[in-house]
């Protein structure tokens, strides 16, 4: 595979081998033609002489930084998620590996086909990019690597003393139904984006870049993002039709991700500051019981109104609420920081629906995606507390889980994802 690492991702210059990124080829066809954001840049400068902010649709988020995009960066409506086992046994391939990666994400992330492009190459070889992405926008895709427990085993890739101590396995909680092959996973992708096809284009293109390297154990697609982190937009509904993401952590909210979602030098060890921790749940909700449950029932069960969104007792989505007016079962109620000794989380989760289940019944649910810095603080002991005592549980079920360590932002053009982790 080739590594373009050395090649910049400039959108106004053609490709090495003189043929239109996938960026230009949009303004070739008519569409404002995109020009300049080079991989580092802010923003995407289009031909009309404007500027296009990277929150707005259509743009190429920046790839670089001292974060990961796709954590506290504004929530695009469409997901594709990969976990990975790590078939190799060659350390050295693997990070070999994870360059190779990291070069083509910057690259797609800033609209540009991976490698030498989709066609005009050597018409013995299969060209390096897979060409369904061509003519597309960047259209705000993010891919943020996370590593897994399991990376970490001993007698395998010599990482077993590297392991963070808050990346611990999750415990069991009352009522899951986890299904292992929906589960775990040695490395993940996450992919979102504007576009389906740009998400989907961008793991298939990895998973190919990593052929006889890795292989997908699993992976979900999402649709219609269940949690924003720009909470002056619109609150997005769950297929339980309530909003969800009122209360979420603002991608804006400096103090409070520095002390609820990145990891801190304090809290070690060094290669995972500015990190997060990832957990990833595939939780199925059960719509067609939900949808013959009265209205009283489903806003008690989630303690707020249905269509304002509003706490009990309040009138507006974004009063404060006030917990004692809610049903001690209620959703919001045992979610709530105070209900968990100020534990929170930055929610990022996306609905799904995978057919039937042979039974008539929809196989619909949350892809529920939470980033925090420590899990022992936050994702445990608050889905302990749902998982014993929430009225949703009767409406839902856990079938599906997986947690990551989410490395800091790769920070120019000659670093990579996992660089520290793989760095003595
Ligand atoms: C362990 C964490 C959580 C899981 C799992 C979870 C599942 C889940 N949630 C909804 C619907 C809603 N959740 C809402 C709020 C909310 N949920 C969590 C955590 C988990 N949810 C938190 C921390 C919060 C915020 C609590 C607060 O601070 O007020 C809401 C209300 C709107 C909002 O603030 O987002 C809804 C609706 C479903 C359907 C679900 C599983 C399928
Ligand atoms: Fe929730």
């Amino acid at each position: 595979m080739t590594d373009a690492s050395h090649d910049p991702a400039d959108a106004a210059a053609p490709s090495r081998a003189g043929r239109p990124s996938r960026r230009s080829v949009i303004g070739w066809g008519g569409a404002g033609l995109v020009l300049g954001a080079g991989a580092a840049g802010g923003t995407a400068v289009t031909l009309m002489g404007g500027s296009e902010p990277a929150g707005e649709a259509g743009a190429a988020v920046p790839f670089h930084g001292e974060h990961q995009a796709g954590i506290a960066t504004a929530v695009p409506d469409r997901l594709h998620f990969a976990a990975f086992d790590v078939t190799t046994r060659d350390r050295a391939a693997l990070v070999q590996l994870l360059k190779d990666w990291t070069a083509a994400a910057a690259r797609m992330t800033q609209g540009h086909a991976v490698g030498d492009g989709a066609f005009g190459g050597l018409p013995e070889a299969p060209p390096d990019d897979t060409g369904e992405a061509l003519g597309l926008k960047p259209s705000r895709l993010t891919l943020t690597v996370g590593f897994g427990p399991s990376l970490f085993a001993a007698g395998r890739f010599g990482l077993e003393r590297r392991r963070p101590g808050a990346l611990v396995e999750l415990p069991k909680f009352p009522g899951d139904n986890l299904d292992a092959a929906r589960s775990g996973g040695d490395l993940c992708i996450q992919a979102c984006a504007d576009d389906p096809q740009v998400a989907v284009h961008a793991i298939r293109n990895l998973a190919r870049i990593g052929f006889g390297k890795v292989a997908v154990r699993w992976s979900q697609l999402g649709f219609g993002k269940t949690s924003s982190t720009t909470p002056d937009a619109q609150t997005p509904r769950n297929l339980f039709g309530f909003k969800d993401g009122t209360s979420n952590i603002s991608g804006t909210d400096r103090p409070t991700l520095e002390r609820h979602v990145w990891v801190p030098p304090a809290d070690g060890p060094d290669w995972m500051t500015k990190g997060s921790y990832l957990v990833a749940r595939r939780i199925r909700m059960h719509i067609e019981t939900w949808d013959r449950t009265s209205l009283q029932e489903q806003e008690d069960v989630i303690g707020r109104d249905k269509g304002e969104g509003a706490p009990a007792a309040k009138a507006r989505e974004h009063d404060a609420p006030f917990l004692k007016a809610m049903l001690p079962t209620a959703h919001v109620r045992l979610s709530h920081p105070d209900s968990n000794a100020g534990a929170r989380m930055l929610r990022r989760g996306y609905s799904f629906t995978d057919g039937t289940d042979g039974l008539g019944r929809l196989d619909a649910g949350l892809f529920f995606l939470a980033y925090q810095r420590d899990v022992r603080d936050a994702f445990i002991p608050v889905q302990r507390n749902l998982a014993r005592n929430d009225a949703l549980n009767e409406y839902i079920q856990h079938v599906g889980s997986a947690v990551f360590a989410v490395p800091p932002g790769v920070l120019d053009q000659d670093d990579w994802w996992g660089r520290g982790l793989f760095s003595s």
